[in-house]
């Protein structure tokens, strides 16, 4: 069981500006899950199916949540390069998504592919 788990996006000169963001510079962010509450470790967890579905319910609000900024991000990205005639789509960007997502197995692809038509909006194709 991870206590922090990396997330690796190295080298995208057009998007990522690094340390502004508060990651090392190669886009890689080590979150410190357990403070976070977010350890996929469930054993200290009670065996009680009410208390159990208090935190599904608590991470579909931080997975709602997450997916709506993550969207919101990526529109205001979008907007930003077309209206400097840049591409509507990064194709070498969006292969790192998915293969982020590729920890998920399979289905992390569809969520992947799910995560950019949501972060497309009106610029979807
Ligand atoms: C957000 C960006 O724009 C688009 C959206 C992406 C995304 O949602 O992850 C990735 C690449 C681009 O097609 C970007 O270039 O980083």
């Amino acid at each position: 069981m991870a206590k922090s788990e990396d997330v690796s996006d190295q080298d995208d000169q057009q998007t990522n500006d690094g340390a502004a963001h508060g990651n090392d510079g190669g886009g890689r962010f080590a979150l410190d899950l357990e403070a976070l509450g977010l350890s996929d470790d469930v054993t200290a967890l009670p065996d009680d199916i009410e208390e159990l579905r208090v935190e599904i319910d608590r991470m579909d609000a931080v997975i709602l949540a997450a997916i709506q900024r993550r969207s919101a991000v990526s529109k205001k990205i979008g907007a930003h390069r077309m209206a400097t005639g840049g591409p509507r789509l990064v194709h070498s960007r969006e292969m790192k998504v998915l293969d982020r997502f590729s920890a998920l197995g399979s289905e992390g692809h569809t969520l992947a592919m799910l995560l950019l038509r949501l972060g497309r909006g009106p610029l979807g194709r």
